[in-house]
């Protein structure tokens, strides 16, 4: 069976890279585009590739009129979930890449999945590595109870945390055990510079940096006493460290029934 893919963001940084992979897989193809600057344009000679027949849709409205079974979703924090619901209510499987959601918004994505039961895979990272880094973090966690995010991301980046750290913070926030740092509302001077509180219960401290020149970076740092750790993502200069998990997402996600959230379900 061939997978019918619709491509939001298709222009974009990861869009781009992810047009000719998902052309080049032999069980998918591109169903349809979404773009405004490039509306009505070749989605292939967009990509520097031959042409390949699918033009570029102005909204996502509109490239769901044809059949498809996937959208694929990197474009901006602002229309990511209007765009999720939408291909949910048109009985279409999802997987977002674009930040900006927290638990609320997935709780939304994930009661309309159900009701229509198509599946949603969300990841904060689809990079192997940056899902590692989640996993080792998870797995400290369990022994190490104090814990604090910090993500890096260039000056321009739209939406804080990252999704990265976002994804990160909730998931730690879950299995954490009780800080023994000051609470936050006992601090004098400016409590604002402890970083916010991500995730269920006490949450976890997120102190999000945004400077010329960085990329995206993510670090969970554990302390005990007279001992630390710190568990690290970089993020590189191009996309393709998000190709292959974008893929197995697009592959995978008919097998679900609601949200999933993160690539390490899909690992093992
Ligand atoms: N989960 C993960 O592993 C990763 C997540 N991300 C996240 O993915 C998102 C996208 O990142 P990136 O590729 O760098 O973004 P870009 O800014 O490079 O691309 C955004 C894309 O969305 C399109 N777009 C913007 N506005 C609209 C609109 N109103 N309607 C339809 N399409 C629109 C743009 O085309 P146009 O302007 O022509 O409409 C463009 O194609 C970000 O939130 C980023 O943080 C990034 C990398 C990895
Ligand atoms: O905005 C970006 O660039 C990226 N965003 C993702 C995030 O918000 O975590 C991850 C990716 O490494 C780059």
């Amino acid at each position: 069976m061939t997978i019918r893919v619709v491509m939001a963001g298709a222009t974009g940084w990861v869009g781009k890279a992810l047009v000719p992979a998902i052309g080049a897989q032999g069980d998918m193809a591109l169903a349809g585009a979404v773009s405004r600057s490039s509306a009505g344009q070749d989605s292939g000679l967009l990509v520097g590739m031959p042409a390949n027949g699918i033009t570029v849709s102005a909204s996502l409205a509109e490239a769901l009129e044809v059949p498809s079974d996937v959208l694929v979703d990197y474009t901006k924090p602002h229309l990511v979930k209007d765009h999720a619901l939408l291909a949910i209510e048109k009985g279409r499987h999802v997987v977002i890449g674009t930040s900006g959601l927290g638990a609320t918004d997935f709780g939304e994505i994930d009661a309309a999945a159900r009701a229509n039961r198509v599946g949603v895979i969300a990841a904060g990272n689809f990079s192997i590595t940056a899902t590692l880094m989640k996993r080792f973090a998870l797995m400290a966690a369990k022994y190490v109870p104090d814990v604090e995010v910090i993500d890096y991301a260039g000056a321009k980046k739209p939406d804080a945390p990252s999704g990265t750290a976002r994804e990160l913070a909730e998931a730690l926030a879950d299995v954490r055990k009780a800080s023994t740092a000051r609470p936050v509302s006992e601090v004098s001077g400016v409590p604002g510079t402890r970083g916010a509180a991500v995730g269920s219960g006490e949450g976890v401290q997120v102190h999000a940096l945004r400077l010329p020149s960085y990329i995206l970076s993510c670090e969970a740092l554990f302390g005990l006493p007279d001992e630390r750790l710190t568990i690290r993502h970089d993020a590189g200069s191009s996309a393709a460290p998000y190709v292959a998990g974008t893929l197995l997402a697009i592959r995978r996600v008919h097998e679900i029934t609601g949200l999933v959230r993160g690539l390490d379900a899909l690992m093992d």
